[in-house]
C-alpha cells in the first residue's frame, strides 16, 4: 500500500469523493437513519452491551472494549447488513487496528512525519499504521467476498449490497470510469468505520467518566429516566421528553472536543479570510475546539455545564457555537446517526446502571486529562457500573 492509498483511507475519495459521499449519505439515510432501522439496530446492540457490563458485576472495568465494540456493531450492521459477536477474532482485530492507529496518528513522531515526510518516513509509528491499513484492506476484501457469495440483487441487506448492484449495473451498461469500482468500495466501507467507531464510543466513554466525575449531575439524569421512561425501553423520540440528558449529551461532546483539529482541508484557490491572505493549495486545520471553548459563547468554557445547553425555563436549545461535527461541505457524514447512537446507548446504559468510581478512588481524583490521539480519548481508567434497583 503507498502513501497516496493512506491518505483517501484516512481523509478522501479523490475526484470520486462526491459521487461517493452521495451515495454513502442516501444508503445510509435508507438504511441507517430513515425507516426506524437504525433505532432497532441500536437498542438491540444496547441489550448486548447491558450483558457485557453485567458480567462486571459492578466490579471495575475499563469501558474502551465494550463501547468500542457496540459503536463498530452498528457501523458493521448497517454496511454488512449483520453484527459481529464480541468473541469474533477478525471483528477484534478490525477494532483493535482501528483503536491503535487513531492514536498512532497523533503521537508526536507521526506528527514530524506530517510536517516533513521525505526525512521522515521510516518512522516506526508510521509503518505501525501502514501494517495496520493493510491488514484491515485484506480484512475487508475478505468480508466482501463473503458477502458478494450470498448476494441476491433483489434484496439490499446493507450499504455493501447496494454498492456491489450498483457496480453490475453499470457495468453491464459499459460504464466508463465508474465510481462504483472495487477499490473505492473497499476505501468507502474504510472510512465508514474508521469514522464512525472511534468518535461515537471515545464521546461516550467520556460521558460515562463525566457522571462519575460529578455523581450530583448523575443523580439529575436518573431522575429524568425515572420521571419519564421508568423501566420501560427508550425510543429516539423521548429525547423531546429529556432536556436535560440532551443536554449532558451536548455539554459531554463540547468539553471533550473529541476532533479538536477536526480534519485537515486544503484551499482549492487564493482566498482572503477575515484580513488574512491564504494561498491557494495551503492545508488548513479548522480549530474546531476554539469555537468549542470560545469565551464569548460560553459561560463557562471549561467546566462541564450542562446549563449551556438549557434556557431559563429549563429547556433544550443549542448555541450556535456548537460545532463537534465541524460545519461546510466536507462536515460529518454520520452526524445523525451518531447522535442517535449517543443517546441510545447513553440513557439504556443510565438507566440500568449507577456509575462509581473503583473503590478507594474518590470522585476528586478521577483524572479528565485528555489522552494522545487525533480523536482524543480520556486517559485510561476504569469504573464501576452498579446495577439499580428495579431493573
Ligand atoms: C460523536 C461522533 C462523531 C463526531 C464528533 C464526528 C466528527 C467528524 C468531524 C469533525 C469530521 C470532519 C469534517 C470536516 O472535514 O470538516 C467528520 C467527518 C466524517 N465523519 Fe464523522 N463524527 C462522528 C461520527 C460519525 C459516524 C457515526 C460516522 C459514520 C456514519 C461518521 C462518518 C464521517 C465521514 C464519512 C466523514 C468524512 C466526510 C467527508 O470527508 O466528506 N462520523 N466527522
Amino acid at each position: 500500500m503507498n502513501d497516496r492509498q493512506v491518505q483517501r483511507i484516512l481523509f478522501a475519495n479523490g475526484e470520486s469523493w462526491k459521487e461517493l459521499r452521495r451515495f454513502s449519505l442516501t444508503t445510509l439515510r435508507d438504511f441507517g437513519m430513515g425507516k426506524r432501522l437504525a433505532e432497532e439496530k441500536i437498542l438491540e446492540e444496547c441489550q448486548h452491551l447491558i450483558q457485557l457490563f453485567d458480567e462486571y458485576k459492578g466490579k471495575p472495568f475499563d469501558t474502551s472494549r465494550p463501547m468500542n465494540y457496540a459503536t463498530s456493531n452498528i457501523i458493521s450492521s448497517i454496511v454488512y447488513g449483520s453484527r459481529f459477536e464480541y468473541d469474533d477474532q477478525r471483528f477484534q482485530n478490525l477494532v483493535k487496528r482501528a483503536n491503535e492507529n487513531i492514536s498512532l496518528t497523533g503521537s508526536p513522531t507521526v506528527q514530524l512525519y506530517n510536517m516533513f515526510p521525505r526525512l521522515l518516513s521510516w518512522v516506526k509509528n508510521r509503518q505501525q499504521i501502514l501494517r495496520n491499513l493493510e491488514d484491515t484492506v485484506q480484512d475487508i476484501k475478505e468480508l466482501i467476498k463473503s458477502i458478494k457469495e450470498t448476494l441476491n440483487p433483489q434484496i439490499c441487506r446493507g450499504l455493501l449490497d447496494c454498492f456491489l448492484i450498483r457496480k453490475q449495473k453499470e457495468e453491464d451498461s459499459f460504464v466508463k470510469d465508474s465510481h462504483y469500482n472495487e477499490t473505492n468500495l473497499i476505501f468507502t466501507v474504510g472510512n465508514l468505520f474508521a469514522a464512525g467507531t472511534d468518535t461515537t464510543a471515545i464521546t461516550l466513554r467520556w460521558g460515562l467518566l463525566l457522571m462519575v466525575k460529578y455523581p450530583h449531575i448523575q443523580e439529575k439524569v436518573h431522575e429524568e429516566l425515572d420521571r419519564v421512561l421508568g423501566s420501560r425501553e427508550v425510543r429516539v423520540d423521548d429525547r423531546k421528553q429529556m432536556p436535560y440528558i440532551d443536554a449532558v449529551i451536548h455539554e459531554t461532546q463540547r468539553l471533550a472536543s473529541i476532533v479538536p483539529m477536526s480534519l485537515p482541508h486544503k484551499t482549492s484557490r487564493d482566498v482572503t479570510f477575515q484580513g488574512y491572505f491564504i494561498k491557494g493549495g495551503t492545508i488548513v486545520f479548522p480549530l474546531l475546539t476554539s469555537v468549542l471553548y470560545d469565551e464569548s459563547e460560553w459561560e463557562s468554557p471549561y467546566t462541564f455545564n450542562p446549563s449551556h445547553f438549557l434556557d431559563e425555563e429549563g429547556k433544550f436549545f443549542k448555541p450556535d457555537a456548537f460545532m463537534p461535527f465541524s460545519a461546510g461541505r466536507r462536515m460529518c457524514l454520520g452526524e445523525g446517526l451518531a447522535k442517535m447512537e449517543l443517546f441510545l446507548f447513553f440513557t439504556s446504559l443510565l438507566q440500568r446502571f449507577r456509575l462509581t468510581p473503583p473503590p478507594g478512588v474518590t470522585e476528586d481524583e478521577l483524572d479528565l486529562s485528555p489522552g494522545v490521539g487525533f480523536i482524543v480519548n480520556p486517559i485510561p481508567h476504569q469504573l464501576c457500573a452498579v446495577s439499580r434497583e428495579g431493573f
